[in-house]
């Protein structure tokens, strides 16, 4: 049933739409199934599907029914583009304070929509939030600000943050990961648990949040710094993530502050993103989004890109989620995701097809992880423009041949190499964790920097 008098109007301006303020709009790749109907059809069919219709007419339907259809309003039908503009009303709001969920806008936008036998394909590429229903979600409680305050560091620039992820990523016992903490936080500020580590049976979690305590007190006595770690609090249930989340701050005491929670948002999905938010507004909210390169990667044509889950994680109140690594690392990705970092950290942005005001809502610091190790740092820097983040290596911390505090120290090191603008072969002859980062990862530095072998002596061990 051809529904695009209906369900699509392309005489509407976007710029009129944002002006009226009552539309999320949402820009997608879309492609008809061969024997269906047409662009136009196929994409007013979507908008039905993803508001108040269904594939036929309906006799309930009313006037106010038809007053919030979501409607096709832009099409280029030779880059598969649609856009489709969703009216507030149509999202789901709680019933104990009004306010928006995550979970509704995706179940309409990107919900029924991704099984329809008449599209081949679409996917979600960007979206836009207008005042009224950007200011129904929470947004971060905490920040990177919270984290370089209790670094001791000015909340405005505080700088890098020197983190790493404890491998190998599963098999350590309780002590023997709480050791691996202490020597990385000899030179590093913030550790992460790996996103599967919780409470397997060869490493009680309880036992493991009172030796990491232990190890950050000796740390912290030994460097004098204050040291940070994020730990995996994600269950499938409420209640398991609160008793995680209440024994970690119990234990830690006095040490509360300097613990973030770790929730895998997009296998656990926004309800345990949530759940962390409102439960522990005080902890920095860590988004790691592992999983969610089966809907993201660029070879999968459904689902939606890393820049929308990014931009949604910010509107869910995620205070960092990983961004991956643009190119530099050993996930996919490429230089042209600097742009969801933008997204997420400024107050007004510009998306692969909307610009977003933000509107004071709280930044989301940017992640960086997957691959990465000291010798790969200076490009990525290079192509960000900043290093006001937090990097986690762990390869790039634990395979470093002298180990963890090496390791953190070599990373610490290439920031500043890159801060300084120095050469990094030329840096590293008076900088030693740096130079021995030559010795630990050589096929990168054959690959970037292809004169090293005849410029650096090999460091003794
Ligand atoms: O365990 C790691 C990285 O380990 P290593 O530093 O040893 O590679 C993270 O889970 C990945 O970064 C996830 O990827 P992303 O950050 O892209 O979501
Ligand atoms: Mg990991």
């Amino acid at each position: 049933m051809d529904q695009s008098n209906r369900y699509a109007n392309l005489n509407l301006k976007e710029s009129e739409l944002i002006a009226g303020g009552r539309h999320v709009l949402c820009a997608y790749i879309m492609k008809p199934k061969a024997g269906f109907g047409n662009f136009i059809q196929t994409a007013a069919h979507f908008a039905a599907e993803s508001s108040t219709g269904t594939n036929v007419e309906v006799s309930t339907t009313d006037d106010f029914t038809r007053g919030v259809d979501a409607l096709v309003y832009e099409i280029d039908e030779a880059k598969g583009l649609m856009k489709i503009a969703y009216p507030i009303e149509l999202f789901d709001r709680n019933v104990i304070d009004g306010r928006a969920m995550i979970a509704s806008f995706l179940t309409l936008t990107i919900g029924n929509n991704q099984g329809m036998g008449d599209v081949e394909y679409a996917k979600m590429y960007d979206f836009y939030v207008p005042p009224a229903y950007l200011k129904l979600f929470d947004g971060p409680s905490t920040t990177i600000k919270d984290l370089w305050r209790v670094l001791g560091r000015p909340v405005v620039n505080g700088g890098f943050i020197v983190g790493t992820i404890i491998k190998p990523k599963l098999g350590l016992r309780p002590q023997p990961f709480a050791n691996a903490c202490y020597d990385f936080w000899l030179g590093g500020d913030f550790i992460k648990n790996d996103e599967p580590q919780g409470n397997q049976v060869f490493a009680p979690f309880k036992d493991t949040v009172r030796a990491v305590a232990d190890a950050m007190r000796r740390a912290q006595d030994t460097t004098g710094e204050a040291k940070l770690f994020s730990f995996n609090i994600t269950a499938d249930d409420h209640y398991e993530m609160l008793a995680r989340g209440e024994f970690i701050l119990e234990t830690f005491a006095d040490n509360a502050d300097h613990i973030a929670f770790l929730v895998d948002g997009y296998v656990a999905g926004p309800a345990a993103v949530t759940t962390a938010r409102r439960a522990f507004p005080k902890q920095y909210l860590h988004y790691h989004r592992a999983g969610h390169g089966a809907v993201t990667s660029p070879q999968s044509k459904r689902g939606y890109t890393a820049f929308v889950l990014s931009k949604m994680a910010r509107l869910q109140g995620a205070s960092g989620i990983h961004t991956g690594t643009m190119g530099f690392g050993k996930m996919e990705g490429e230089a042209a995701d600097r742009a969801i970092a933008y997204m997420i950290t400024e107050d007004s942005a510009d998306g692969p097809f909307f610009h977003q005001e933000w509107l004071g809502m709280n930044p989301t610091t940017p992640i960086i992880s997957g691959g990465m190790n000291a010798l790969r740092m200076p490009g990525f820097f290079d192509n960000l423009g900043h290093s006001n983040l937090i990097m986690t290596a762990g390869g790039g911390a634990f395979g470093h041949v002298d180990g963890g505090a090496a390791g953190a120290k070599s990373l610490r090191q290439a920031e500043q190499c890159w801060k300084q603008g120095a050469d990094p072969v030329e840096f590293a002859k008076d900088h030693r964790e740096f130079a021995r980062a030559f010795e630990s990862f050589p096929h990168d530095a054959d690959k970037l920097y292809p004169n090293w072998r005849a410029k650096l002596k090999p460091q003794a061990a």
